[in-house]
This record gives structure tokens, sequence and C-alpha cells, in this order.
């Protein structure tokens, strides 16, 4: 069975709209091949959306999982974390299967892509939804003749119910970048709390997590974060100060939201001509 592509939501983008046969459910949008929401079967909302978003074209949209490429970051001379999330994807195929639902998505270098980044790439996303389970692929494949690099992300926001509530282990003795105060450090604890209790205006990329599961724990629920293929994790909450300053946020989103980032940051990926990494993100419902 296809699954269907709406027109028009939010605001003229395209949807297209992923159920699987126990009732897990999850839209995406060719705008940027961005997951916008997922619902395990028989639960809630797992992704938080920013209600503001502008869904406009050439912009990137708020919350969701906004797909890094080939730029995480200022890290380089391209628009902050690449162009992949603001340009329009194709639908490659969504099917649904006995268990399960998946959607593929692809994106080429064009002539705006090259005149920014002149290097021949073929981008497919694929996300699988079924049970309590969520997989997000990202595959990069250089169809050119020369190498490059790049720097990536599944850049995953999780909507919780309050933050102050909320810790993630998992992370305890690595090194990380802590990019607002611009230091290194160590995570010396397995546990981070956030909100205000913990750490609030949270920007950190851990180098080295690989595939150690994290937990995102809160009161009743915990949800198992594992990744494949990425070498880092980035944690971001903006805290209320600069959610303020976020045009596409309301001022009390940040209390929603954290976003636990698959992400190969520290050791930029390089692929020669011909050659193709995939990194995969999965999440699950306990
Ligand atoms: O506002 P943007 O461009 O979507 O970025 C959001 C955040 O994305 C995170 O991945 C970065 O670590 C933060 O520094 C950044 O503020």
């Amino acid at each position: 069975m296809t699954a269907t592509t709406s027109p028009a939501r939010p605001q003229g983008t395209d949807v297209v709209e992923l159920i699987a046969p126990d009732g897990a459910a999850a839209a995406i949008s060719l705008h940027g091949g961005h997951l916008l929401s997922w619902k395990p079967a028989g639960a809630a909302e797992q992704l938080y959306l920013s209600p503001r978003s502008e869904f406009a074209p050439g912009k990137a949209i708020r919350g969701g999982v906004p797909v890094i490429f080939p730029q995480f970051s200022d890290r380089g001379t391209l628009p902050r974390h690449g162009f992949a999330r603001t340009l329009p994807w194709e639908l490659v195929s969504s099917e649904q299967g006995k268990g399960d639902a998946l959607a593929v998505l692809r994106l080429r270098d064009s002539d705006a892509t090259r005149a920014i980044w002149p290097h021949a790439f073929e981008l497919e996303l694929s996300v699988r939804i079924g049970g309590r389970e969520l997989d997000i692929e990202l595959a990069c494949e250089n169809t050119g003749e020369t190498r490059f690099q790049f720097t990536t992300a599944l850049h995953t926001y999780l909507r919780v119910a309050d933050l102050d509530a909320v810790s993630v282990e998992g992370l305890s003795g690595l090194r990380y970048f802590d990019s607002v105060k611009q230091a290194e450090a160590l995570q010396r604890m397995d546990l981070l709390l956030t909100g205000e209790k913990g750490v609030l205006d949270l920007d950190r990329i851990y180098f080295g997590v690989k595939e150690r599961p994290l937990l995102l724990a809160e009161d009743r629920r915990q949800v198992v974060i594992r990744q494949l293929g990425f070498e880092d994790a980035v944690l971001w909450n903006p805290g209320p100060e600069r959610c303020a300053k976020l045009a596409d946020m309301p001022p009390e989103g940040w209390s929603e939201m954290l976003c636990v980032e698959a992400a190969s940051i520290g050791r930029p990926i390089e692929l020669q001509a011909g050659e193709s990494w995939v990194g995969r993100q999965s999440l699950a419902l306990l």
C-alpha cells in the first residue's frame, strides 16, 4: 500500500504521511527532507515542532528532525547547518509493510548546491516506523570524480513535558565541546539534568559517542536513543533567553523540547569518488 503525499500542509509544504499497520505514524516534509512528527503505536507525539515554524522555501523548519549537511553549525563557510534542510527533496518511495512503514527521500546536487559547494552527491533519507520504534537513516554517496568532506547531523528535537523533569544518561567519561562557554570539558557524571535544576542554555558536542545508547528519561517516559555510523552527539536547548531571540520559537518553547542529535563533527567524513557513507539514529519508546 502506498502512503499518501498531501499537498498544502503546513502552508504549502508537501508532506508524506506514513502509517504502519499497528497505528504508528509519521509525517515527513519534502522541504528539507524533514521528519515533522512521530507517533509510536498507541502513544503520543514524541517530537517537538514549533508552532511558529515558517515552512517557507529557503527557510529551515524549527523542530522535528532537520537534516544537517554538509556543514554542522558555523564550522565552515556555508550557510549555518548547510543546505540540505532548506532545499526541496524528492520522494523516492513510501510503503506500508507487514509490521512497519517506510519512506525514502532523495536530494542530489543541483546548480544551487554546486554554486556554494562544488561537489556531486546523492543523499538518501529513509524513515521507518513500527511499534514503538523509529529509524532514521541518512546515506551519502559521492557521485562525482573528486573526493569531498562533510560534517552532518540528524538534529532531532524531542518533545518533553517539562524540561525540569528530564535527564539524559549515557554520556559519562566523554569529552565535549561546550559551545556556550567555547571550551572543552569532560562529562563526569552519567546523568545530565536539564531544566532549572540542571543545565540551561545547553549546547554541547559530545565526541566519540559512537554506538553508546543514550537514555532520555522524564516522569513516566523513557526513550532509548541509539546511533550507528555517527561518531558524536549534540545536546541542545536554547534556554529562556536565547529562545526569546528565536523568531520561530514561542517564548516558552524551550521548556518543551530537548535536541539529542546524532552527528559526525569532530572528524569530518571523507568520501572518495564513488564511495558512500551511512548513518542512523534509532529511537525506541520504552
Ligand atoms: O537555529 P539553528 O540554525 O537551527 O541552530 C540551532 C542550534 O543547533 C545546534 O545543533 C547547535 O549546536 C546550536 O549552536 C544551534 O543554536
